[in-house]
């Protein structure tokens, strides 16, 4: 589904950043961990087509994306890629629902029918789904934003420290809930963390340094 080949990355007046090569079939998960300042959020950046790399390749399903024009990697993201975030970035104005339905509307994708009610029944917040995001625990707001992710049922799904403001009985909560989704859609998960107890969970990791 992904792999890079000596890929780098140097941000405006920053050291260049090298990363190892990295292969995550669909169905896998892998761990990406590091200390602090490693680029890990970088990386995820440069698999999201967020930033471009100063060299090498990415390829995801099939297509190599730093070839991409800006527009058309939009385009690919919405269709391909689901990202969660350590803070879920709700819109605070609207309700939980509308904020799961916005961005499969503003990127003209028509989302099946029944998704909606799907996803928030597997995550368990369907009755949350008339509430402000406000007012939902953390707990609650990662499982909205791992909801969010999956509505356009991407074949990649790119976690960004999704478990870190979490407490323990949630962190495990909601790792297991990322990897049953990933499993059961056949997608490529990959985690960016520096959080320990992912690093007992998750047997295939690679750390960067
Ligand atoms: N926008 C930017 N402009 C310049 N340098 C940056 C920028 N963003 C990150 N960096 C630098 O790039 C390096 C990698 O940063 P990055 O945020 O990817 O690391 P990280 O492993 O995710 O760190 P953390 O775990 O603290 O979030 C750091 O040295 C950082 O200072």
């Amino acid at each position: 589904m992904i792999y890079t080949k000596n890929l780098a990355y140097a941000h405006p007046g920053g050291r260049q950043l090298e990363f190892p090569d990295i292969t995550c079939k669909s169905g896998e998960v892998l761990l990406i961990a590091g200390q602090s300042g490693t680029g890990k959020t970088t990386l995820l950046h440069l698999l999201a087509g967020l930033l471009r790399p100063t060299r090498g390749r990415i390829n995801v399903a099939d297509s190599f994306i730093e070839e991409f024009s800006p527009a058309a990697m939009d385009a690919f993201r919405g269709r391909h890629i689901g990202i969660i975030y350590q803070q879920s970035h709700f819109i605070a104005s609207l309700s939980l629902r509308e904020n799961l339905v916005l961005p499969v509307a503003l990127g003209h994708h028509r989302a099946q029918a029944g998704r909606l009610q799907a996803v928030a029944e597997k995550l368990g917040i369907s009755a949350l789904l008339y509430k402000k995001p406000a007012r939902l625990s953390q707990g609650e707001q990662q499982r909205a934003s791992i909801a969010r992710a999956l509505m356009q049922q991407p074949g990649l799904l790119l976690a960004d420290e999704p478990t870190a403001s979490l407490d323990d009985h949630n962190c495990a909560a909601v790792a297991q809930l990322l990897a049953e989704q990933a499993r059961e859609q056949n997608a490529a998960l990959l985690i960016v963390t520096h959080d320990s107890r992912l690093k007992e969970i998750f047997a295939n990791q690679i750390t960067l340094s």
